[in-house]
């Protein structure tokens, strides 16, 4: 199953308890999981081993923003765990996301950096309230994603609204990874700019971070399975 390659289910859990319930449950349907901020703390970043243990592909997800050199050794210890991907915010600038796509090439690593643009519980006016703009969304996650690119970095986290442009911009291999996918019958929850996981993957989202409409069903299995199906008709 060609959808496989596609999903990325989001570990947003507190303990490793319900983390191996749930990886158990949907054991070979999913090869690419999320450890972001609630699980790595909570773990003490045990949730890294545990995956790779497993053989699962890890999107690291703790956007790191910082200044240069405390991003860059953040980046370091992600690469050096050998996740699959890993991601910082595009704000950090294009010095730092510079060096940091340098730092990898001289690690020989095969981490994808990629950056986050806009996140997709934002919209264009509460984004332009926050940077004090006209901007519109659109060309702000479009001028970020060059920046990514132009900076050597390998892709970017956008929602699958604008996946379709960056790809136009950046080129083919510039990896798109879009969270805010909603499948018909789920809740939208906090996400803003959403789309089905077939118009994302239609429109140009290379992964598809889906976590709450997997986590949170009465059954994560048929849910998830639904999802492939659901992807796998559009490949
Ligand atoms: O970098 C991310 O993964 C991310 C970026 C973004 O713009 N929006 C976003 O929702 N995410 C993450 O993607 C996941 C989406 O989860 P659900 O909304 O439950 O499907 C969450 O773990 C978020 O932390």
């Amino acid at each position: 199953m060609k959808a496989r390659k596609k999903v990325i289910t989001a570990l947003d859990y507190k303990n490793m308890d319900d983390v191996k319930n749930l990886v158990e449950l949907l054991g070979d349907e999913i090869e690419y999981y999320k450890a972001g901020l609630e699980i790595f703390l909570n773990t003490g970043g045990e949730i890294v081993d545990y995956l790779h243990s497993l053989n699962k592909k890890i999107f690291l997800d703790l956007k790191f923003h910082d200044i240069n050199n405390t991003t860059k050794m953040a980046c370091e210890f992600a690469a050096r765990k050998g996740v699959f991907i890993f991601n910082i915010h595009a704000s950090c600038g294009t010095e730092t996301m510079y060096e940091i796509s340098k730092m990898l090439k001289d690690m020989n690593s095969k981490s994808l950096c990629i950056a986050v643009t806009v996140l997709t519980s934002m919209t264009e006016e509460k984004m332009q309230e926050i940077f004090m703009t006209d901007a519109s969304l659109d060309n702000m996650v479009m001028n970020m994603a060059e920046l990514t690119g132009k900076s050597g970095l390998h892709g970017v986290v956008c929602s699958a609204w604008e996946a379709a442009k960056v790809k136009e911009r950046c080129g083919e291999n510039f990896v798109t990874v879009c969270p805010g996918v909603r499948p018909a019958w789920s809740a939208s929850d906090d996400q803003k700019r959403i789309m089905t996981p077939a118009e994302a993957v239609k429109n140009g989202a290379d992964y598809l971070v889906i976590g709450r409409p997997i986590t949170k069903a009465d059954d994560p299995k048929k849910a998830a399975m639904r999802i492939l199906e659901e992807i796998e008709a559009v490949l």
